[in-house]
């Protein structure tokens, strides 16, 4: 699928808000549920904004719906650097179960949240080896670091794990955090990654012709189909 732009945050939201519910359908048609990883950062907001409200609200499939996080930052989570906090604070009152958010426990710690994690989804998965998740959204940060893999960080690399800790205070807010490791995130069926902002477009733009010196970031390691969708 070719990357689509718009005009505007709002404009990707509702297009992405749109298509991301007919895939909901149709992997409950399909399949009997919908697993939906959640990004953190700023990007996405709009969107979670948008399913929470008419007409998307009412076409989601919320009862056979499951959504996750792709990272966190280690800090409690009414933190404010919090990812989870300002998820459900901007997804506000939504008709899904409670066991039906798969929470990373950041409270933890990094090393003991990425356990937490790694044997939760297990269980929810039903204690397959390698769950696929129907679709993971992605942010990217200027630097090429997509959930909390960071560029040239053990955790980018590591392959024999489902949850990976990133141990060093990094990223903005600089904290330790949790992170689904790329292999999880590659075996997923589809991945989106959204971006905005002039700086994220031309990293984009320069990743297509792909150079050697790019090839080891972790954005240019994530598995196809990946769907692009970019605005202002
Ligand atoms: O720290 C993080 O940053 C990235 C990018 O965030 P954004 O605010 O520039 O959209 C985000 O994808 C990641 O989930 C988050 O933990």
């Amino acid at each position: 699928m070719a990357d689509r732009q718009f005009d505007s945050p709002d404009a990707l939201a509702r297009s992405l808000a749109s298509f991301l519910v007919r895939l909901a359908r149709r992997c409950v048609r399909q399949r009997g549920r919908f697993s939906l990883v959640l990004s953190g950062g700023g990007t996405p907001l709009p969107l979670y904004r948008l399913l929470g409200q008419e007409p998307w609200r009412s076409q989601m499939p919320w009862a056979h719906t499951w959504l996750l996080q792709g990272d966190e930052r280690a800090v409690p989570p009414h933190d404010n650097r919090s990812n989870w906090a300002l998820i459900r604070a901007t997804f506000g009152d939504l008709p899904l179960a409670d066991d039906h958010w798969l929470r990373m426990r950041g409270e933890l710690g990094a090393l003991a949240g990425a356990r937490d994690y790694q044997l939760r989804l297990h269980v929810w998965a039903g204690g397959i080896d390698l769950p696929r998740f129907d679709l993971v959204l992605l942010g990217m940060g200027e630097d090429g670091h997509v959930a909390s893999l960071f560029p040239g960080r053990p955790a980018a690399a590591v392959q024999g794990a489902l949850v990976v800790a990133e141990t060093a205070a990094i990223g903005q807010p600089p904290v330790p955090r949790i992170s689904l490791a790329l292999p999880l995130i590659n075996a997923a069926r589809y991945r989106c990654l959204l971006l905005t902002g002039s700086r994220k477009r031309l990293l984009w733009q320069q990743l297509q012709q792909r150079p050697t010196r790019l090839l080891q970031l972790p954005v240019s390691q994530l598995a196809r189909p990946l769907f692009c969708y970019m605005s202002e």
